[in-house]
This record gives C-alpha cells, structure tokens and sequence, in this order.
C-alpha cells in the first residue's frame, strides 16, 4: 500500500516506522513546511492518506485529500465542530473519510465499557461521576479528543449529567473533565463513579504511542478501496 502521511510530527514518525516494518511504502511525507505537496499531483500517487496535523489544518488537510481522490485516515483532534462539514463534503466527493479521535485497540474496548458502565449507573443516582485525562505538555486542545468521546457517551446515558465543562464544577447536572498537562504521558483517561458508600475507577493508560499508531495503519489498509464515512468501531467490528 502506498501511504501518504500528512504530518509528520510524533504520530507522523510512529505510524512510519510501523506502516514501514509491515510493509507498506511511505510515499509522502509532509509537515509543515512541505504542504505545497499536497495537491492532486503528488497526493492522488497514494492509495491512502493519513492525517495526524493540527486542529487548524486538519479540515484543509482532509478537503485536499478528497479533491486527489484519496480516501484519508484523520486523528487530528481538536476540530470537532467542522466534523459534521467534512463528513457531508465526504459524500459530495464520494470520498473515503474515517476518524477516531483514538485509534488504539484497548480505547475502542475501553470506550464499550464506558457506554456499559454508563448504562449501569444510569438508574443509580447516588453515584456523581467525573473525568480525569493526563497527556504531555505539547498538547494543543483540551479536554483531549478521547475524553470528549467518553463524556458525549457518558451523557447519552446518565441523563441527570446534561454537560461537560473542562474544569471542576460543584453543578450537580455537570460533568467535570480536568485536564492535566505531565511530560511524558502519552494519553491516561479515568472516569470516576463516587457515592458514599464506594467509588468505581475505570482507567486506560497507554504506554507509548505504538496503540495509536498501529490502529491507525490498521484503519488505513481497511479504508483503502473503500467509499464513505467510517469510524473505529467498522474497523474493530464492535
Ligand atoms: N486519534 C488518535 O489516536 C491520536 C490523535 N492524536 C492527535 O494527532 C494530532 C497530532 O499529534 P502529534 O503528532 O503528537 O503532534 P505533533 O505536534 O508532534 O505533530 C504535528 C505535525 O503536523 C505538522 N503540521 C502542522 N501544520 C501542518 C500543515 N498545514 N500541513 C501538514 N502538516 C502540518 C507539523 O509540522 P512541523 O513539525 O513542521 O510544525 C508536525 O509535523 C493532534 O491533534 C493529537 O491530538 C495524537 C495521538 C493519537
Ligand atoms: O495529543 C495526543 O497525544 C493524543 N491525542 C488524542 C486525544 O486527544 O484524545 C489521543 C491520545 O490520547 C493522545
């Protein structure tokens, strides 16, 4: 498969290194100094994209790939509110689009607990719940991508939480998320049930940012040939 990697910071030079050893061929490496190379003539070379930039270029970024023809992996994070845009102009295109805003195997089963979880405690008022997310000091966005994730489908279920802030709140309607900036902590989510009587803790730590990686090579060999919007869950088949 011939990759394009739009971004080559540190999930850009992951996702290389292990798109490389399985045998893939990096084609395109673009930062941000190169993005004149990305248009159709050296973009449309790639059988697949795949983008880990900024959240202020990650929609250019995707809206390029569509106008080479190239269906495109994206774990930017950060660009939330221009998703519903881009999944539209995906079909417009008739284009290939997946994102995660985590692409590691143990997020994705994490993320099906959650939802069990939350469905658990949702006829358990006794119990608040609250949200910790730990990642490195160069972190552009916060609350990270994932724990965003996590809130809207904790919210979705306990409906006496009707939103999230990022930051402590004494509104008992209010899920807090606090964010913590600690080199060298690639990604650490917890979610915390608490009530008088006990607390029950989920959390997922990763290691380093091979899960991340991996998952995103993974998600652009399924991609490839495909048209459409797709997520994590097609991918894992949860
Ligand atoms: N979904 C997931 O599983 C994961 C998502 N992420 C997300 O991925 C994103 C990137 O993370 P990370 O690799 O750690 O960040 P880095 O800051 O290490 O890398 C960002 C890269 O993007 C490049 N870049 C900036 N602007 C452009 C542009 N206009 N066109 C092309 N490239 C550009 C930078 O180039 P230069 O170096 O020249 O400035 C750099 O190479 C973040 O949003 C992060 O939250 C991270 C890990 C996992
Ligand atoms: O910026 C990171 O590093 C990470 N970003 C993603 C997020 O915002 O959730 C995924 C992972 O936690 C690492």
């Amino acid at each position: 498969m011939k990759i394009a990697l739009i971004g080559y910071g540190k999930m850009g030079k992951a996702i290389d290194a292990i798109a490389t050893a399985k045998g893939h061929e990096v084609i395109l490496r673009i930062d941000a100094d190169s993005q004149h190379l990305l248009e159709k003539e050296q973009l449309g070379q790639a059988d697949v994209a795949i983008e880990f930039t900024t959240p202020e270029t990650a929609y250019h970024n995707v809206l390029k790939c569509f106008e080479a023809k190239v269906p495109v992996v994206c774990g930017t994070t950060g660009w939330l509110e221009k998703l519903p845009a881009v999944k539209e102009l995906c079909s417009k295109y008739q284009g290939g689009f997946l994102h995660a805003t985590n692409f590691s195997i143990g997020v994705n089963i994490f993320f099906e607990v959650n939802k069990k979880l939350a469905d658990l405690m949702a006829a358990q008022p006794q119990y608040n719940v609250w949200m910790e997310e730990i990642h490195h000091t160069q972190k552009k966005d916060a609350p990270s991508g994932t724990a965003i994730t996590l809130a809207e489908q904790l919210l979705g279920a306990v409906t006496r939480k009707t939103n999230w802030v990022n930051a402590s709140s004494e509104q008992p309607e209010t899920l807090s998320i606090i964010s913590k900036r600690i080199d060298p902590a690639p990604g650490t989510h917890t979610i915390t049930y608490t009530s008088a009587i006990d607390d029950i803790t989920i959390t997922h730590t990763a290691h380093s940012r091979e899960g991340f990686a991996a998952g995103a090579v993974t998600a652009a060999e399924w991609l490839t040939g495909r048209q459409g919007v797709f997520s994590m869950r097609d991918v894992l088949n949860l």
